[in-house]
């Protein structure tokens, strides 16, 4: 092609000579050639880039042009559903591409689906892959000190100190009484409200207001009441949601130009900095009283010495000298980044599998049976309640509920894409050649659609691929990645797989959930997988004792 666009230029460029001296070298003609040969230099130049920027489509998966790099694919990727463009991208190239972006970005970065490639950047080579300086700087003004941006030292001694909270009696106990509270007396009286109204309600709506709550239970030990009647807005969340937000934009956007807008303190950066400080007032006001509280009934088995949340657990420690451990900046930190981590994964999942049970009418007959089972076995050892609430023992056995959320998980990730970056040059065992400093972004959504991992039926929801011998049974971490894998494996799974299990139990005994027709549902483009238009439901009641109408 090249050869035939250097012929097309060299016969044109003698025709125009022949066609001056036809007709005379007259003043106007002959002042107009240089500018023509010029237009032929560059029609000749842009072929030729246009020729070699698509070649590099063969060979790299995506054109790359000059100055701009992939950059027009990639936006147009965006005008229609990202994480499609890059499953297809990823297939296309066998797990793994490595995009290029415009000169003077910070887009340029190696996108993987590998599980072989995960297991190495999340396990084997841990070390080499950290969350990086960039991440941390972009995300420093909400994030602070706190364990979803820190690496090393600092990310450890969190890691340890909030796993062995995690793990422990009292905490557990907190995360069921909560939980019980919270959709025994606040989510199931909204639906009903709902359901005696007629009215449609937006079930992602209320999922996030529910693990808002909840999650500010644990980290704080406060509950901010998002799930109220008439849906409040609380300036908490508002104020948590426009600081995350606003952070985000700062991924799209050049560092130094984010960074004079924050010194010149507009657009975004604004935004930023006015959400902030209702965050911070919300946080620093807790950890005051907090403080005060435990100061007042030191030694004393009062309230504050009972509560088990993240913050009494870490402003209760202390260092050698018997002095607080942490400042209080830094309990805020920790604080903050564990409502990020836990307040809106649960709820998105949540919303999604509802959506799918409402295309696979079969997987919702099996999870009602499961549940009829345990009430069942429940009423013939002579347990009979009013108001029927599921034991931890009881959303254990649920094991069909158990497949059915991780197959949502597998397809709609609520974590749809992640990142880290190189600190040294490193080679993945699919043979990708890394330098140090590039950015690796792994791609949760498009693993899940990948024949390669699942087999032909990956784009189906069939949650039986969990089961052996009617038994959930996990998969490897580097395949299954929704949360995550090696020693940054997600704190919170367990508490997240009891919330999420009890929650849909809790609604599916006492409603048939449908979406209302005709809603749209799309994911949003965001670092969590919302539903970009949430999900509009109608709920009826189910008639007692029968899992059906
Ligand atoms: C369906 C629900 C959830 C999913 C899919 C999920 C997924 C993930 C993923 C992918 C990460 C890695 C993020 C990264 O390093 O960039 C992560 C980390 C984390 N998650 Fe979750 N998560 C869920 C629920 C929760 C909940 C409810 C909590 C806490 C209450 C929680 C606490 C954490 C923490 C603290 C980390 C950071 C771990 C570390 O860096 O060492 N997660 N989660």
């Amino acid at each position: 092609m090249s050869g035939s666009g250097a012929m097309d230029t060299a016969a044109s460029r003698n025709a125009t000579a022949a066609a001056a001296a036809a007709l005379g070298a007259g003043g106007g003609l002959a002042g107009l050639l240089p500018e023509v040969q010029t237009l032929e230099l560059l029609v000749a130049v842009s072929i030729f880039v246009a020729i070699h920027s698509l070649r590099q489509r063969r060979a790299q998966g995506l054109p790359a042009w000059p100055l701009v790099g992939m950059l027009p694919s990639l936006l147009l990727g965006l005008r229609g559903d990202m994480y499609e463009w890059i499953t297809g991208v990823l297939r296309a190239r066998g797990g793994t591409f490595t995009f290029r972006g415009p000169w003077l970005t910070n887009l340029h970065c190696v996108v993987t689906a590998d599980p072989r490639n995960l297991e190495h950047l999340l396990k084997t080579r841990f070390g080499s892959f950290p969350k990086g300086p960039y991440f941390r700087d972009t995300v420093r003004d909400l994030l602070g000190d706190g364990i979803f941006g820190a690496d090393d030292e600092v990310w450890r001694r969190q890691r340890k100190a909030a796993s062995l909270e995690f793990h422990s009696a009292e905490f557990r106990a907190l995360t069921a009484t909560s939980l019980v509270e919270l959709v025994h007396r606040r989510l199931l009286p909204v639906l009903a409200g709902a359901e005696a109204a007629g009215a449609a309600v937006d079930l992602q709506d209320v999922l996030l207001r529910l693990t808002f709550d909840n999650v500010c239970m644990i980290a704080f030990g406060v509950d901010p009441g998002c799930l109220s009647p008439g849906l409040p807005e609380i300036p908490f969340a508002r104020a948590f949601e426009d600081a995350t937000e606003a952070t985000i934009v700062r991924f799209l956007t050049p560092t130094a130009v984010w960074r004079a807008m924050r010194a010149l303190d507009v657009g975004n950066e604004r935004v930023l900095q006015r959400s902030l400080a209702g965050v911070d007032e919300f946080a620093y006001d807790v950890i005051r009283r907090r403080k005060e509280e435990l100061e007042a009934g030191r030694g004393a088995a009062d309230a504050a010495g009972r509560r088990s949340d993240l913050l009494t657990v870490f402003t209760k420690m202390r260092d050698e000298d018997g002095r607080p451990a942490y400042s209080d900046k830094f309990l805020r930190d920790i604080c903050v980044n564990f409502i990020l981590a836990g307040r809106d994964t649960s709820s998105v999942a949540l919303a999604w599998f509802f959506w799918l049970l409402g295309k696979n009418p079969a997987v919702e007959d099996r999870i009602l049976e499961e549940i009829e089972g345990i009430v069942a076995a429940r009423e013939a050892q002579g347990e009979v309640e009013e108001e029927l609430v599921f034991q931890p023992e009881e959303v254990k056995r649920m094991e069909y509920l158990h497949a059915a959320l991780s197959e949502a998980l597998r397809l709609y990730p609520s974590v749809p894409v992640d990142h880290k970056e190189v600190v040294e040059d490193e080679v993945f065992p699919d043979g990708t050649v890394l330098r140090k400093g590039t950015k690796v972004i792994y791609a949760m959504y498009a693993m899940g659609r990948m024949e390669s991992i699942w087999g032909d039926d990956c784009r189906e929801y069939r949650p039986e691929r969990w089961l052996r011998d009617g038994r959930f049974t996990s998969e490897s971490a580097y395949k299954f990645t929704a949360f995550n894998g090696g020693p940054r494996l997600c704190l919170g799974k367990d508490f997240a797989y009891y919330q999420m299990k009890f929650a849909a139990a809790s609604i599916l005994r006492r409603y048939r959930v449908r979406v209302v027709e005709g809603h749209p549902v799309a994911p949003k483009m965001a670092l969590t997988m919302y539903m970009k238009h949430g999900l509009k439901v109608t709920l009826a009641k189910r008639d007692k004792g029968s899992s059906r109408f």
